[in-house]
C-alpha cells in the first residue's frame, strides 16, 4: 500500500514539472533588438574556396602587376608613392622662323590705320558729302587734316589744289572728290622718293645701317623686325647691340636675332656702344653677311653728350667703310614734337630714311606727310603693331588709299 503512494507522489511530481515547463517560455521577455546602425559590410566569411574579387576602395590604386588581389586579407596597403624624380626639361631647340613675306604687308595691315581711317576716310568724306562746298566746309576740311598731324604748310597746299579741282570740275560727287583728296595726299608724299633699304652688300662688304632715335621710340624692337624683313627677302644679317645703355636691349635683340637665326654681337653691359658697333662690322664683314644692322641706345635730342656719342658710333664704324643708311626712328604718336627730334638727329648723323613707329595707335597718321616734307628723308617702313611682321615697307599710294578708305 505504501509502494502505491509512493508511485502516486512521483507520477504527481512528474505531471507538474512537464506541465510548468509548456507554459513558461509564454511568459520570457522578448529579446531586444540592437538599435539600427549604419550598414556595413559583411566580414568575408573565412574561406579558402569561392574567391570573391574585392572592390577596389575608392582611389586605391591597382596592385602592381604580378600580384593577386587576395580577398581574404584586408585589401593589400597602398603602396607608397615611389619618390618623384623631376623628368629633366626637354633641351629647347630654337625654331627659326619663317617671316612672312614683305610685299603687300601694308595693303594686308590696312585695318591698322583705323584711327586715322576714322579721320580721312570718314572725317573728310562726310564733310565733302555736303551739298554744298562752302568756305566753312573748306575751314573744316584744313582743320582736319590739321588735326590729323599732316602739317599747316602741307595742309594749305592740298587744300588749295583740292579746292581749285573741285571748282573746276563744277559738280564733283563725293567719290570724286575722294579720290581728287587722295591723289592730294599722294602727291605731298613725293610717291617718286626712292624707298629702298640700302641693305645689299657693296663691292664684297656688307651694308651696314644704323638705328638711331629717342627712348622708347621702338629702336630695338624696329631692328628685329627689319632683320626679319631681310630675312625674308633672302639676305643674311648681323645684329649689333650697341645699346649698352639698357640692359635688356641686347637680350631683347639676342631674341629677335634667334627667331630668325641671324647672329648678334654685343658687349658687356656699360661696354663702349662704338667699339661694339665697331665689332659687329667686322664680324659681318669676316662672316660674308649681306647686312649689318646696329641698334643704338636712346638718346633726347637735348642731350649734347649722348648726341656726341652717336656721332662718334658713326666715326669708329665708318673705319670699316661707309655707313649706308642711317634709320631714323620716329614714335608715330608724338606728332609734332618728333619733327623737332628729328631735326636735332639729322644734325648728329646724316639721317637717310625715317622709320614711322606706332601708327597703329594714332588718329594723326599725317604726321608721315609732315615728317617728309620739313626732313625731306623718306619714310621707308611704318610700323603698324607690336607683332614680329607688323613692320611693312612704305608705299605712298597704298597708305593714302588704306587712309581715306579706297579699294586695296
Ligand atoms: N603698337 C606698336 N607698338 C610698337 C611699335 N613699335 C614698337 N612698339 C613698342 O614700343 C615699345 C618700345 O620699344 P623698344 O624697341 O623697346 O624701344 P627703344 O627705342 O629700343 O627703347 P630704348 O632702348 O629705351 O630707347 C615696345 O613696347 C614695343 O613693342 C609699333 O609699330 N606699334
Amino acid at each position: 500500500m505504501e509502494s502505491y503512494i509512493v508511485f502516486g507522489l512521483v507520477l504527481l511530481v512528474v505531471v507538474i514539472g512537464a506541465t510548468l515547463a509548456l507554459v513558461a517560455p509564454r511568459y520570457r521577455k522578448p529579446p531586444t533588438l540592437p538599435p539600427p546602425t549604419e550598414e556595413k559590410p559583411p566580414t568575408p566569411a573565412p574561406t579558402e574556396q569561392a574567391p570573391t574579387i574585392e572592390k577596389a576602395p575608392p582611389r586605391a590604386k591597382a596592385p602592381p602587376a604580378g600580384i593577386k588581389p587576395s580577398v581574404i586579407d584586408a585589401p593589400p596597403p597602398v603602396p607608397a608613392a615611389p619618390p618623384v624624380v623631376e623628368a629633366p626639361p626637354p633641351v629647347e631647340v630654337p625654331e627659326v622662323e619663317v617671316p612672312a613675306p614683305t610685299a603687300g604687308r601694308l595693303v594686308r595691315l590696312r585695318a591698322r590705320l583705323s584711327r586715322s581711317q576714322n579721320v580721312f576716310g570718314k572725317g573728310l568724306l562726310a564733310l565733302l558729302s555736303r551739298d554744298k562746298l562752302d568756305d566753312d566746309t573748306w575751314d573744316e576740311v584744313e582743320e582736319t587734316l590739321i588735326g590729323a598731324d599732316v602739317g599747316v604748310a602741307a595742309t594749305t597746299d592740298i587744300v588749295g589744289k583740292l579746292r581749285e579741282r573741285a571748282r573746276i570740275h563744277g559738280t564733283a560727287t563725293a567719290t570724286e572728290l575722294r579720290a581728287m583728296l587722295a591723289d592730294e595726299l599722294v602727291a605731298a608724299l613725293d610717291p617718286q622718293m626712292d624707298r629702298t633699304l640700302a641693305a645689299r652688300p657693296q663691292d664684297g662688304r656688307p651694308a651696314v645701317l644704323l638705328v638711331v632715335g629717342v627712348n622708347g621710340a621702338g629702336k630695338t624692337t624696329t631692328c628685329g623686325k627689319i632683320a626679319r624683313v631681310l630675312v625674308a627677302d633672302g639676305h643674311t644679317v648681323v645684329l649689333g647691340a650697341a645699346d649698352t645703355f639698357r640692359a635688356a636691349a641686347a637680350e631683347q635683340l639676342a631674341t629677335w636675332a634667334g627667331r630668325v637665326g641671324a647672329e648678334v654681337v654685343r658687349g658687356p653691359e656699360g661696354a663702349d656702344p662704338a667699339s661694339v658697333a665697331f665689332d659687329a662690322v667686322k664680324r659681318g664683314i669676316d662672316a660674308g653677311v649681306d647686312t649689318v644692322l646696329i641698334d643704338t641706345a636712346g638718346r633726347l635730342q637735348n642731350k649734347v653728350g649722348l648726341m656726341d656719342e652717336l656721332g662718334k658710333v658713326k666715326r669708329v664704324v665708318e673705319k670699316h667703310g661707309p655707313v649706308d643708311e642711317t634709320l631714323l626712328i620716329l614714335d608715330a604718336t608724338t606728332g609734332q614734337n618728333g619733327l623737332e627730334q628729328a631735326r636735332v638727329f639729322t644734325e648728329v648723323v646724316d639721317v637717310t630714311g625715317v622709320v614711322l613707329t606706332k601708327l597703329d595707335g594714332t588718329a594723326k597718321g599725317g604726321i608721315v606727310i609732315a615728317v617728309q616734307r620739313k626732313l625731306g628723308i623718306p619714310v621707308k617702313l611704318v610700323g603698324l603693331g607690336e607683332g614680329p611682321d607688323d613692320l611693312a615697307p612704305f608705299d605712298a599710294r597704298q597708305f593714302v588709299d588704306a587712309l581715306v578708305g579706297a579699294d586695296a
